[in-house]
């Protein structure tokens, strides 16, 4: 009886298991939810860690999205979005901003005037300038910048024998920023005696210098209205070209999905809503000088400045 039983306990060849054992310490197969669980989870990680940290590391930062190539346009080029909420407390009903965009125009402003332009901001930046890369002059106030500091060139200039503006300079520079003041009325559907040129407007001047002060670390990321206080419209009118006169310095618009940038070109204007919904900034340049102008307007008659005349 116990024989028969052995036998019967015994495994035919079939009856054995996957490793071959033969029935004492037959594990018997079961599904493991929580192992799987973890070696998926552990799986994803780094799948993920792979994918967004690792790659995008090894290969540098994203490259940007054109918006407008250094190549003429004709018409305009217009990018819709959405407002911030910068502007609900304001007052100023008919010109604060109600659909934001960014505009970019080469038909605005003619070659020969910013030829002109190029002129004045070579001539009046000559008598200063940074020790770092960046410098600025305004015409309005006198600022310009000196070494670390900023001086007054119309002080300067009291000290000089040598004219450095002429009457011309000043009749350019009012009738390009009427220009703009019409087209960005128009582009938004604001009374024009309802918009107001507005300070700081001034020459820029970049160059591959070292920073020495803050003033100099243009790339940073920023929002007009906030850096500024009275902005409401940014405009830029360019004075050099990308890739012709200088290399980087593409103007960058930061937005959530991928970056869109806007290649300099003598002559071109890009105009846009100063508020967060408009963050941006100046590539670092990698070779050249870059000159720009930047021209802002407020919707609140305290903060207008008259145009500039000569001194
Ligand atoms: O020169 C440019 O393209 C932009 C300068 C700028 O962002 C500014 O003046 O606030
Ligand atoms: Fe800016």
């Amino acid at each position: 009886m116990a024989k028969d039983d052995s036998l019967r306990q015994r495994k035919t060849p079939h009856q054995r298991d996957a490793h071959g054992a033969t029935g004492a310490g037959v594990k018997p197969f079961k599904f493991d939810q929580a192992a799987m669980l973890k070696k998926l989870i552990t799986i994803s990680i780094t799948f993920a860690f792979v994918r967004f940290v690792l790659i995008p590391f090894l290969m540098g930062p994203k490259d940007y999205d054109r918006f407008v190539g250094k190549d003429a346009i004709t018409g305009k080029a217009v990018y819709m979005v959405p407002c911030s909420k910068d502007y609900e407390s304001e007052e100023f009903e008919e010109c604060k901003p109600k659909e934001c965009r960014r505009v970019v125009r080469d038909d605005l402003v003619s070659l020969s005037d910013a030829q002109h332009l190029l002129g004045v901001a070579k001539r009046g930046l000559s008598l200063g300038g940074s020790l770092g890369g960046a410098s600025i002059l305004d015409i309005h106030s006198g600022a310009l910048s000196m070494g670390e500091k900023f001086v007054n060139i119309y002080k300067l200039l009291e000290s000089m024998e040598e004219e450095i503006f002429s009457a011309e300079d000043f009749e350019v520079y009012r009738r390009v920023k009427g220009q703009i003041h019409n087209a960005i009325a128009e582009e938004f559907g604001i009374p024009k005696d309802k918009l107001y040129l507005t300070k700081p407007t001034f020459f820029s001047r970049m160059n591959m210098t070292p920073p020495k002060t803050i003033h100099d670390e243009y790339w940073h990321p920023h929002v007009d209205k906030e850096t500024y206080g009275s902005f409401h419209y940014t405009s830029l009118l360019y004075l050099t070209t990308y890739q012709q006169d200088f290399d980087g310095g593409r103007f960058v618009f930061i937005d959530k999905k991928s970056n869109k940038t806007v290649e300099p070109r003598i002559g071109r204007v890009s105009f846009f809503t100063s508020g967060s919904e408009n963050v941006h900034f100046v590539e670092r340049l990698k070779d050249g000088t870059r000159y720009a102008i930047t021209i802002s307007f407020s919707c609140n008659p305290e903060h207008a400045i008259a145009d500039p005349t000569l001194k």
